[in-house]
């Protein structure tokens, strides 16, 4: 089961990876623009979001766009120990550090930690998804994890690509309650 999922896991990533840069760029856009118009979105004061990193859709433009809204952005840091993360205010992406992976984490010294309750919308990052909210995430656990607490709403943003028919679901695995792709909003009514 395990190493299935490695296995998957590379081959999705391989297929992100094959998007040139300029349809990479449109197909985020797009994801972009269709989660603007969201109530997910416009509902919400404080999101929850990760800093992508390509071939995962682009964020960055999601996170500009929330402040020139006027929205509080809170990013995560993850403790490997525990296995946890931390979400942090992001004010400026000159408040992130690059920790691991390449990813890019706000740094402790420069942010405030924003609590799991003042999250209203979580954008939740992930490989592959059902069109019932079921996800793959990247391995470590962090976001099943976070959402076994968290009460708000949960949202994916995907590449269309990335919607799969099957794969293999734990018990501990959480559907998100939306997906938002390139080409369609899928709505798990899992909420
Ligand atoms: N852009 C982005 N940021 C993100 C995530 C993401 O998917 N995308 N995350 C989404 O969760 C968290 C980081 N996730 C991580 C997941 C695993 C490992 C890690 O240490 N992996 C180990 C193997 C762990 C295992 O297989 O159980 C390794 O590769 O050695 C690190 C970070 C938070 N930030
Ligand atoms: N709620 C949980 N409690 C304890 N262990 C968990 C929980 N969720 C996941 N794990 C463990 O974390 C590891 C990674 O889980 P999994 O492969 O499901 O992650 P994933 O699908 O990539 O999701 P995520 O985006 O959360 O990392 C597994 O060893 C799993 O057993």
């Amino acid at each position: 089961m395990e190493m299935d999922k490695k296995a998957f896991r590379k081959q999705m990533l391989d297929r992100m990876k094959e998007l040139s840069k300029p349809e990479y760029e449109q197909l985020s856009y797009e994801i972009a623009r269709s989660l603007y118009s969201s109530p997910l979105w416009l509902q919400a004061k404080t999101i929850g979001i990760t800093v992508s990193k390509p071939p995962e859709a682009d964020t960055w433009q999601i996170i500009r766009k929330a402040w020139e809204d006027g929205k509080r952005v809170a990013v995560p840091k993850c403790i490997p120990q525990a296995k946890q993360m931390v979400f942090r205010e992001l004010k400026s992406f000159m408040e992130l550090e690059s920790v691991y992976y390449g990813l890019w984490e706000p740094s402790p010294e420069k942010t405030e930690e924003v609590l799991s309750e003042e999250i209203e919308t979580l954008i939740v990052p992930g490989l592959a998804y059902m069109k019932n909210g079921f996800r793959l995430g990247v391995g470590g656990g962090y976001y099943d994890r976070f959402l076994e607490q968290y009460k708000g709403r949960t949202v994916s943003l995907a590449f269309e690509l990335q919607v799969i028919n099957g794969f293999p679901v734990e018990n501990h695995d959480k559907p998100v309650e939306m997906i938002i792709t390139d080409q369609r909003v899928w709505a798990s009514g899992n909420a």
